[in-house]
């Protein structure tokens, strides 16, 4: 593990009613612990998530658009400005530079900046270009091929491309590279299958800030599970005013 903490730097906030600082966690959080090999988060759409990791990459000197530090402003994206990077001030022990902020919406000219800057034959990315691999391949390959030990990943929604099977095999990845116990993620997500792996933190972006909370106690959880087991029920629930 390598980041410790980041604390929201209150001092230099005047209006919270301004963008960043309206969402609504950044008004309620103060520091968030983050001293785990894996940390997800968790919430509704909006709650501040990517924003938060968005914030933590930027800090890191990884490209607020995607990619390592050595891609830091190398491709450029339309509102890819780490709008919180300014406003937190993370802890490290030791601190890394090392590894990679995926975000699903910019894969596409992360995939393009690979192309015209690649020298080794694709050799991180699984020996061929990324946009010559489906969606979800191309994740998998940046997985299994570029993420390494001696690293901190920042993976914003990383089952956006995956297959339940694939994201079955990227918790493999991830218990692999965790075993070597130099590595650290910290990954928004909405999936219940990632989320699902065994001993990580789990912070709740809600309205009144950010709290710990179990896999079972999360919205994720227990709406997949209700949905899988009274599927006819609750799609009767959901049409009856439809049908009246
Ligand atoms: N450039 C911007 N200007 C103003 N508001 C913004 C801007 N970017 C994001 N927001 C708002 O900030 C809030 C937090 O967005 P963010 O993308 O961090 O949420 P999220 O939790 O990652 O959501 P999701 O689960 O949908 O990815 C949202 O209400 C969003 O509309």
């Amino acid at each position: 593990m390598f980041l410790k903490s980041a604390r929201i730097k209150k001092e230099l906030i005047h209006d919270f009613r301004e963008y960043p600082f309206s969402i609504p966690f950044v008004r309620h959080l103060d520091e968030l612990d983050l001293d785990a090999p894996i940390t997800f988060f968790v919430g509704e759409n909006g709650a501040g998530k990517s924003t938060l990791l968005e914030a933590i990459a930027d800090q890191i000197g990884f490209n607020p658009a995607g990619g390592s530090t050595q891609n830091y402003q190398a491709f450029d994206v339309h509102k890819s400005d780490a709008a919180l990077g300014e406003f937190i001030k993370l802890a490290w022990w030791p601190k890394v530079t090392n590894g990679f902020f995926l975000r699903a919406e910019t894969f596409y000219q992360f995939a393009s900046h690979v192309d015209e800057t690649d020298r080794n034959g694709y050799r991180s990315y699984g020996g061929k270009s990324l946009h010559h691999q489906s969606h979800g391949e191309s994740f998998f390959s940046l997985f299994q091929h570029r993420f390494k030990g001696n690293a901190i990943y920042l993976l914003d929604e990383p089952e956006a491309a995956l297959s339940p099977t694939r994201q079955l095999a990227f918790l493999a990845l991830l218990h692999d590279l965790l075993k070597e116990g130099n590595v650290q993620f910290i990954i928004a997500t909405h999936s219940p299958i990632l989320l699902g792996y065994p001993g990580a933190r789990i912070y709740h972006f809600h309205e009144n800030g950010v709290e710990e909370i179990d896999y079972e106690q999360t919205e994720l959880y227990q709406v997949t599970s209700y949905f899988l087991q009274h599927r006819e029920k609750m799609l009767a629930d959901l049409f009856e005013d439809e049908e009246e």
